[in-house]
């Protein structure tokens, strides 16, 4: 186990965002949290980097954990003059030639010496996760990397992701709203509502009724997406057979 969460619950105020919430992440799989807007995803990851407190429940880590989070937003002042490249002197120095492997590695190569407060969403997306990588995480938490991306855009983000696992060996927990890719590129879905509603390979929980009551339509559309995606792999064309019924 690199990181639990464990009966936690989380107020703001007088609301309850998180009931009683348990999460385990092990190495090296690839986790992601679905749910509505406001169902206490971000919520969860601030919980799990130590940034928010619950008032009941726990965070385990692995001893030496190394996490590196990438937060929904950052702002960045327009007016500074930071390039990429410079960014990632932050909070450590690091050597050009780290810094440039792990922009490439992020997909980000190509706008080392941009400014930051000129890059597109995706770009800067990306450069954050050079940054991320380069604590050597053991858990990349990502708090909706691929906001703003199109679809082949947020596919494109999720490759770099498995290839950076692969290198590393690490765990990827991360938000999206993505569906449709999100489904392909996880070992496991969460679906949180201020709860877990349900959880497990993506296609038990796009199957589940608590998923499909949330996201309606667009269940059956992720599914068929997902089936589609694997019936191209060449070891997965009969993996889940059951799908065909769903
Ligand atoms: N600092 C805060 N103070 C008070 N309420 C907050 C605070 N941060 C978040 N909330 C509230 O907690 C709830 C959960 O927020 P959270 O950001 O965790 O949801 P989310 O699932 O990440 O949402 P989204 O998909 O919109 O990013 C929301 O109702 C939000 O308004």
């Amino acid at each position: 186990m690199l990181i639990a969460a464990e009966h936690l619950v989380v107020r703001h105020g007088r609301v309850t965002v998180l009931h009683d919430v348990s999460l385990r992440i092990e190495r090296g799989e690839i986790v992601t949290v679905v749910g509505p807007n406001g169902s206490g995803k971000s919520t969860l990851l601030r919980c799990l980097i130590g940034a928010e407190r619950p008032v009941s429940g726990r965070v385990a880590r692995a001893p030496r954990l190394r996490i590196g989070y990438v937060p929904q937003k950052l702002h960045i002042d327009a007016t500074l003059p930071l390039t990429a490249r410079r960014f990632l002197d932050l909070p450590r120095r690091v050597s050009d030639a780290e810094a440039g492997a792990a922009l490439e590695e992020a997909g980000a190569g190509h706008v080392a010496e941009r400014p930051m407060a000129d890059l597109s969403g995706g770009q800067f997306q990306r450069v954050l996760l050079a940054g991320a990588i380069l604590r050597r995480p053991d858990l990349l938490l990502l708090d909706e990397p691929t906001q703003g991306l199109d679809q082949p855009g947020a596919a494109g983000f999720y490759r770099s992701l498995e290839a950076i696992r692969a290198r590393l060996g690490c765990a990827v927990l991360m938000v999206s709203h993505d569906l449709h890719v999100v489904m392909s590129a996880s070992d496991r879905v969460v679906c949180l509502n201020g709860h877990v509603c349900c959880e497990g390979h993506p296609s038990v929980v796009s199957a589940a009724p608590a998923y499909r009551e949330l996201f309606g339509t667009g269940a059956a559309g992720t599914l068929a997406l997902y089936r589609h995606e694997h019936d191209h792999a060449d070891h997965a064309a009969h993996h889940h057979p059951h799908h065909e019924e769903a």
